[in-house]
């Protein structure tokens, strides 16, 4: 079989004292698009951060294009974007600037070519905010946000994608572009991880679904069928049910 880019096996690791990952194992083959499934505080995020080197594995093995992950240092392969926070907003930077940041690991922190310039103004777009580059972040909406956190990781035209949970707080017709996007990354041969709360509009996409319950892998295969809320293994029982008469509105798989 072909080396992946991204293979996982035993993982463990905790966060304080907690063991948040107790020993999973995942793979990316390439040109793979696997979704990272799972009920809130099962693992997912702290999964992929592990996999970008943010959280420090206790034990196991990790490793990146063939790579172990602490001789790994090709990072312009790899584009991540990570869970959305609020503090980005507070960045002075205009929208082509942050998505310029994204080709770091190719410009070495020297000038601009006319090449990275070309890649921003793509980036933006195929999240469709083209028009936005040279507004502040500071003045975007969560969502156009999270646009710009997606192009700065496709600026850098990467071999492997991991985003975790993308289209959080995207509306619906966003979410569109960004499956397109998505779509254009994959004809174009990269692999992608994602952590995703439930499959949307992404579902053509994804190949495979790993799915995580108490840092555990549960399942992992074909993804889930849109039955349901409840179809999902793992699957936390928090909406609301107060009035019988009243059915949740299914959006996905997860939410
Ligand atoms: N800094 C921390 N210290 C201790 N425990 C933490 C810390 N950060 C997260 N945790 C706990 O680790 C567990 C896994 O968190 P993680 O963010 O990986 O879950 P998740 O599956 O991504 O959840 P969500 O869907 O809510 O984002 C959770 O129980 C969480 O409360």
């Amino acid at each position: 079989m072909e080396q992946p880019v991204i293979a996982v096996r035993g993982a463990t690791a905790s966060l304080g004292s907690r063991p948040v990952l107790r020993g999973i194992d995942l793979t990316v083959g390439r040109g793979e698009v696997v979704a990272l499934l799972g009920a809130n505080g099962s693992g997912k995020s702290t999964a992929v951060r592990a996999i970008v080197g943010q959280v420090p594995l206790t034990g196991g093995e990790l490793e990146l294009f063939g790579t172990p992950r602490r001789r790994f240092r090709d990072w312009k392969r790899v584009g991540y974007v990570p869970q959305r926070t609020t503090a980005a907003g507070g960045v002075p930077a205009t929208v082509r600037e942050v998505v310029l940041s994204g080709r770091l690991a190719r410009t070495k922190l020297g000038p601009a070519r006319r090449a990275d310039r070309e890649a921003v103004v793509r980036a933006l777009e195929l999240v469709g905010m083209a028009d936005r580059a040279g507004d502040p972040v500071a003045a975007l909406s969560g969502g156009q946000h999270q646009r710009v956190l997606i192009a700065r990781a496709l600026a850098g035209e990467p071999e492997l994608l991991i985003m975790d949970e993308p289209m959080a707080g995207v509306d619906l017709a966003s979410q569109e572009v960004l499956a397109e996007a998505l779509r254009d990354q994959v004809e174009r041969g990269a692999s992608v991880l994602l952590v995703l709360h439930e499959l949307g509009p992404l579902e053509p996409l994804i190949d495979r679904a790993v799915v995580l319950r108490d840092g555990c892998v549960v399942h992992d295969g074909a993804p889930p069928r849109a039955v349901g809320q409840h179809a999902l293994p793992g699957h936390d029982h928090v909406h609301p049910h107060a009035d019988p008469a009243a059915e949740p509105i299914r959006t996905g798989l997860l939410s």
